[in-house]
């Protein structure tokens, strides 16, 4: 038997009584009153939840579209074409099939390898990027396909927009953690750490035991924002227990924080596990945004986060060395283990 099963679409006010559905329009808008309650409601998902559904993001769906689009040409390619940009140190490429098991993940442990393919990108740096240049780690540079020129302009585009509403959530969380306005934007200046995940699914097999689309994990990142389109699948381990299969709500992303958040806030602000299953008998796509800061800053529990009586539970650290320490305990770089490059995929690396 599954953990969890997909059960039928509920309605709106049967998924927001488990995860908030927030509305971040006036805000974006300029409505200068619009903050303070935002805040209220983001903290409250983020403390209870570690989920919610973000209304009003400002994203044209158009980009969006062309994501999805881009995506399923992708994974269309022949396997070879694919391979030959396959998943590198950086995180950047294809992640095939059958090639990654959930090995690191404290939620559940995954005997069987996950049943989906990822493209994954990053910055687009050019040849004679600095960073490039200087072959500084986690700085590398995006592999295309060279068969399809076209599906850059509409995967970067996506990125673009995501980076930009990532970019402008952050006031909306440092407001929710009581610190000032400002305080999270220098540590994601010049600039961010983001993957971004274009997952396919194929139908799977659901009568073997213990084998997902993607086995419970949590996320790596900062925060996630989540795109799908209607196909069901992802389940979320609420904190009563419950697998609860948020519907795709037309008009909004799901955004999850991660175990950066939770770091930095001293285990107040929760990175909930969740996993996919595709048992709907059909394809299933999905793109997943991993934001994360520049990967020079410190992490320390924030001031608002610990005082005398909740001294901070994680010491100060260089993401950088969160990722790559990560990265030691999940990929073997030697040549014969290619396979094992999966192995960091899944946690937003
Ligand atoms: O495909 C999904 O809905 C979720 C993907 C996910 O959790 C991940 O890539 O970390
Ligand atoms: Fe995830």
């Amino acid at each position: 038997m599954h953990l969890f099963k997909q059960h039928a679409v509920r309605d709106v006010d049967d998924v927001a009584a488990r995860i908030p559905i927030i509305d971040f329009g006036p805000h974006f808008a300029g409505d200068a009153a619009a903050l303070a309650p935002l805040a209220r409601q983001v903290r409250d998902a983020c403390e209870r939840v570690g989920f919610f559904y973000i209304a009003g993001h400002g994203v044209p769906p158009d980009i969006v579209a062309r994501a999805f689009a881009a995506s399923r040409r992708f994974h269309a390619l022949p396997l070879h074409e694919k391979l030959a940009l396959r998943l590198n140190e950086n995180n950047i490429g294809y992640l095939p099939m059958n090639a990654s098991v959930q090995g690191a993940s404290t939620v559940h442990k995954a005997t069987k390898p996950n049943q989906n393919e990822s493209f994954f990108v990053s910055h687009d740096r050019g040849p004679d990027h600095r960073d490039v240049l200087a072959g500084l780690p986690l700085r590398g540079r995006n592999q295309w396909p060279p068969g399809l020129p076209d599906i850059r302009a509409d995967m970067m585009g996506y990125f673009a927009a995501l980076a930009a509403l990532g970019e402008r959530m952050l006031p909306v969380f440092a407001t929710s953690l009581g610190l000032k306005a400002d305080w999270f934007a220098p540590h994601f200046a010049d600039e961010a750490h983001i993957n971004l995940r274009f997952l396919h699914y194929p139908p799977q097999d659901t009568d073997e035991d213990n084998v997902f689309g993607q086995a419970p994990h949590t996320d790596n990142s900062f925060l996630t924002i989540l795109a799908r389109e209607d196909v069901p699948g992802l389940a979320v381990r609420l904190t009563s227990g419950e697998w609860f299969p948020p519907p795709v709500i037309e008009g909004t992303f799901l955004v999850n924080l991660g175990n950066m958040m939770r770091r930095w806030s001293n285990d107040r602000y929760l990175s909930t596990p969740h996993g996919v299953l595709n048992d709907s008998g059909t394809d299933r796509y999905s793109i997943a945004f991993f934001y994360s800061p520049n990967v020079a800053t410190t992490i320390e529990v924030l001031p608002t986060c610990c005082g005398p009586d909740d001294p901070p539970k994680y010491p100060p650290a260089v993401y950088r060395d969160l990722v790559l320490e990560f990265y030691r305990k999940n990929y073997f770089h030697q040549k014969g283990h290619e396979s094992q490059a999966a192995k960091l995929e899944h946690l937003g690396l």
